[in-house]
């Protein structure tokens, strides 16, 4: 095997996986190396499996509004089972198969910069010199969780999201610590899948706190009526698990304590760099990137870092966004022609990228919040509806709860930011996205007629609101 390439890219997961395709369509020469699996964290602990453990409960939650249909109870071991294939059994097979049909050449190990162009693979490959690149080195080495330094916290071997979405056994009584999307959507699966006695312990005054309030606000009191108990404003600040594996007892800034059998922590992720090598080629951090992924910074520009690692936005769509950017632009630059086409600049990072919370009320939302557009200056006029108000909702579900909001440049008559929560909102967030991302006008808005009876009728709502 030649240990030269025009390209070589650290982490194979939906990132990587997707900087490799770009940049070997583009004629270039593709290494690729994955230290655990290829298909990354999303493929086997966290979208995939947090996705699938999630929609027997929000199934489940459709079906108990609809009179005339009755919910059987959840088969916990089913939904595990169904779980399992959807991860493929932790079995990169299929991915690295799909690897070599690019082609793209695949090596299992773990790597590090050496230097200028150079990858060291530890490992299988340790004893061999680096390997080489001739035009670009790609980080995609993804992100890890945080452990908050709680006294007690790391020697109780709390969960993250691998064991959260592995689950085995569901523990009768898990304690959650934090409040962001892991904590709400796997407080939920697991709750509705055997953890009865759920605890939720967030430090700040709501759920969701990158959402606007009021997606937060439903979040919360559908997980409340579930029977989840979320303590708002309060702090772990001890963790004793005197047995490894036995009871765990969290004692809270307030003087009390919850007790569980589980504990699952869900406080953020940072960039996986340990160990990565920075420090060879002067760096000690994978940022910050320009809008070609380029980090910046770096003699002679051939250095580029896509996905979570580059801490733009840690979402699966929007990291194989920038490796697109990133692979066409490495292969424009090897080739020596213009790499300055449209396609060849992230720009959507900086709107606010599209998400979808997998919770049940579902919440979505694209651009920025009304919070976020008046600090960033923008003229700003807000408008709500409620979702349970439209046809289309009433006919999906009895007592439909939900709520729709857009915010508006008053001047430019655009919109900056569309959140949605309620059920089957999902689907809804691509029309947003476009009319954000595209700026379509509201007087063009207008003319988008959305089909009766559909919760889509919610934009014609939300227009009229706002005095069309
Ligand atoms: C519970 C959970 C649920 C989520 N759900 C969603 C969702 O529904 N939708 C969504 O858009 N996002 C979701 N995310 C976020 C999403 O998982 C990440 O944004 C996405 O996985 C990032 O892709 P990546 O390729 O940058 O990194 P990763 O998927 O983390 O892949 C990085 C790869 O690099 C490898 N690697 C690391 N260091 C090295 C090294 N030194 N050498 C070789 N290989 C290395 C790793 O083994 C890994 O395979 C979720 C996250 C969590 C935790
Ligand atoms: N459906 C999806 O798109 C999806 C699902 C899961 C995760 N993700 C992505 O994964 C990333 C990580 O998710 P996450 O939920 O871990 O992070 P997050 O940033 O969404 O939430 C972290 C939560 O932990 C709290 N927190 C932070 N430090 C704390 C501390 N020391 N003590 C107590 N609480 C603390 C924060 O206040 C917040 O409530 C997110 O950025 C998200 O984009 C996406």
């Amino acid at each position: 095997m030649s240990d030269v390439f025009d390209v070589i890219v650290i982490g194979a997961g939906p990132a990587g996986e997707n900087v490799a395709d770009r940049a070997a369509r583009g004629g270039l020469s593709v290494a690729v190396v994955e230290k655990e699996l290829a298909g990354g964290e999303c493929s086997y602990w966290a979208c995939i499996p947090s996705k699938t453990l999630l929609r027997p409960v929000e199934l489940a939650a459709e079906v108990s509004r609809v009179p005339g249909l009755e919910v059987a109870p959840i088969d916990t071991a089913a939904v595990l089972g169904r779980r399992d294939a959807m991860v493929s059994r932790y079995d990169d097979g299929g991915q690295v198969e799909w690897l070599d049909s690019v082609p793209v050449t695949f090596i299992r190990g773990r790597g590090r910069l050496a230097g200028v162009r150079q990858v060291r693979v530890d490992g299988a490959r340790d004893a061999d010199g680096p390997l080489l690149a001739r035009h670009a080195v790609v980080l995609a080495t993804g992100s890890v969780p945080v452990i908050p330094p709680i006294e007690g916290l790391a020697e109780a071997e709390p969960w993250t999201n691998r064991e959260a979405t592995g689950v085995k056994d569901v523990p009768e009584r898990l304690v959650v610590i934090g409040g962001g999307v892991v904590a709400c959507e796997m407080a939920q699966a697991l709750h509705r899948l055997g953890a009865a006695d759920t605890t939720m312990i967030v430090r700040g005054d709501g759920l969701l706190g990158r959402v606007e309030p009021f997606a937060g606000e439903l979040v919360h009191r559908s997980l409340t009526e579930q029977g989840v108990r979320i303590l708002l404003g309060r702090n772990a600040v001890k963790v004793e698990r005197p047995v490894a594996g036995g009871e765990v007892t969290v004692h809270l800034d307030d003087g009390s304590r919850v007790v569980a059998d589980e504990i699952l922590v869900a406080t953020g992720r940072r960039a996986a760099v340990d160990g990565l090598g920075l420090d060879t080629v002067g760096l000690s951090r994978p940022g910050p990137v320009d809008d070609s992924m380029r980090v910046t910074g770096v003699e002679g520009g051939w250095l580029y870092a896509v996905g979570d690692v580059n801490g733009r936005n840690l979402l699966t769509h929007m990291g194989k966004y920038q490796a697109r950017v990133c692979g066409d632009v490495i292969a424009a630059r090897a080739r020596g022609d213009a790499d300055t086409l449209p396609n060849m600049r992230a720009r959507a990072d900086d709107v606010g990228a599209p998400q979808v919370v997998f919770t049940e009320p579902q919440v979505c939302a694209v651009g920025r919040t009304e919070a976020r557009a008046r600090e960033e200056g923008f003229p700003v006029r807000a408008v709500e509806y409620d979702l349970g108000g439209v046809a289309g909702a009433s006919l999906v579900a009895e007592g439909y709860r939900g709520r729709a909001k857009a915010v508006v440049d008053t001047d430019r008559r655009v919109l900056l930011g569309v959140t949605f929560a309620g059920q089957g909102v999902a689907e809804m967030l691509h029309a947003a996205t476009i009319a954000v991302t595209a700026e379509v006008t509201l007087d063009d808005l207008w003319h988008a007629v959305p089909a009766f009876p559909t919760i889509s009728e919610v934009w014609l709502r939300l227009l009229e609101a706002y005095g069309m």
